[in-house]
């Protein structure tokens, strides 16, 4: 059976899903390589939730990413019987170049690679499966999907920091992440709600990285997060909007180096940072340490803050729509948050809310409270195949 896999790399894991194209797009198999280089183990299920497979290999087996693909390439080969017509990507950076998904080739990798300054933690992750894949099957399609994408649209204000233009030149610019998420639930909020479609919305993707993106007619205006993955909202481990003289501070006084910053502000801050406690939004919910508590508190204020500020620049607002990890699964969460969006007239309910449906405002709510389950995997297995010619 023709197939399409979709990868999604990270540092310790490699996420894949497997999709027929035979006829209508079907998910048939998802999973995951976990701790990869330690105690790597290989999960996974059929689209029914049936478990397929779950085996640990020796870590020398499945030393790094690359490894891992070998793996996952030649499981899904002898056992699942298919036959891959093409891979598509999650690719966290296309930089100002890449504004559509993109057919990958040694120059289009060997651009990707300049941008790995730009996402540290992401873009290394997501080209080592890329490469590995065109050294053993060079004849493979393989197309990159990019976060970025569906934000380069966005005006020059919007993407402009207030340095020297040159800067700007050379791609220092406010990208915008998690673009193929809010591509997919923007087109899911005009299939839920038609009325919504050419409004103004913000979504919020909260999931352990996190941001916010204000959406007119469909298209993307403005996003919490700029350059990196950094800026914006406070993540499981990032520290989101900070003020630039904290670096100037943290180099000049305290004499850290751009390694031991891109540590603090990468992987001990945010959440854990704050909390001294978890990474993990359900831990802290659970905690009854006033750090636990401050740190969700700040979490909460820090997203109302931004929904001021996404609101501003849709000059109004007619929904709010919850995603990702915190966002489809924390009933809690979602009613905290509501909270602080009474100003702009939203109004929950609870017993939606606590039902997760997709509408979880009440009737006399000014602005429409959603929650939409995001699917990047859909949407970059649809690209894909675009992509191929399928
Ligand atoms: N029931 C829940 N309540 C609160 N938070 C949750 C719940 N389920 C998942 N999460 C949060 O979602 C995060 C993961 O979100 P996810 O979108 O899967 O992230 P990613 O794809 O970036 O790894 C976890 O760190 C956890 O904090
Ligand atoms: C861009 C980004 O933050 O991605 P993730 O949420 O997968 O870490
Ligand atoms: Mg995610």
């Amino acid at each position: 059976m023709d197939a399409i896999l979709v990868v999604n790399a990270g540092s310790s894991s490699l996420k894949f899903e497997v999709f027929a194209i035979d006829g209508p797009l079907q998910r048939l198999v998802e999973g995951q390589m976990e701790g990869i280089g330690t105690t790597p183990k290989l999960r996974a299920s059929g689209s029914d939730g049936r478990k397929l497979l779950e085996q640990g290999y020796p870590a020398v087996e499945v030393a790094d990413l690359p490894g891992a693909t070998r793996v996952v390439g030649a499981w899904l080969r002898e056992t699942q019987g298919v036959s891959l017509a093409a891979v598509g990507h999650r690719v966290v950076h296309g930089g100002p170049d890449y504004d559509s998904p993109t057919r990958l080739d040694e120059t289009v990798i060997e651009r990707l690679e300049r941008f790995v300054p730009l996402a540290p933690l992401h873009q290394p992750n997501n080209l080592a499966p890329i490469r590995a894949f065109y050294q053993r099957w060079p004849n493979l399609p393989q197309v990159a999907c990019f976060d970025t994408s569906f934000h380069r649209a966005h005006s020059a204000v919007a993407d402009h920091y207030a340095i020297p233009q040159r800067f700007h030149e050379q791609g220092v610019r406010r990208y915008g992440f998690h673009g193929l998420s809010y591509e997919y639930v923007s087109g899911r909020v005009g299939e839920i709600a038609p009325d919504l479609a050419d409004g103004r919305v913000i979504i919020a993707h909260l999931g352990s990285g996190a941001s916010m993106c204000a959406i007119q007619d469909g298209r993307s205006i403005e996003s919490s997060m700029g350059f990196t993955a950094l800026d914006g909202l406070p993540m499981g481990t990032r520290c989101g909007q900070i003020d630039p003289g904290v670096l100037l501070y943290l180099i000049a006084q305290e004499g850290m180096t751009a390694e031991q910053v891109q540590n603090l502000l990468y992987r001990d801050s945010g959440l854990k940072g704050l909390s001294g406690i978890s990474n993990d939004v359900r831990d802290l919910l659970a905690s009854d340490d006033p750090r636990a508590v401050f740190a969700l508190e700040y979490f909460v204020y820090r997203i109302g803050l931004y929904a001021g500020t996404l609101a501003a620049a849709l000059g109004g607002l007619d929904a709010f729509v919850f995603t990702a990890g915190i966002g489809e699964n924390s009933a809690e969460m979602r009613a905290r948050i509501s909270a602080k969006l009474s100003w702009l007239g939203a109004k929950l309910d609870p017993a939606a809310n606590a039902a997760g449906e997709p509408l979880i405002s009440s009737p006399d709510s000014t602005i429409a409270l959603l929650v939409v389950p995001t699917d990047e995997e859909l949407m970059i297995a649809r690209h894909t195949l675009d992509l191929i010619g399928r």
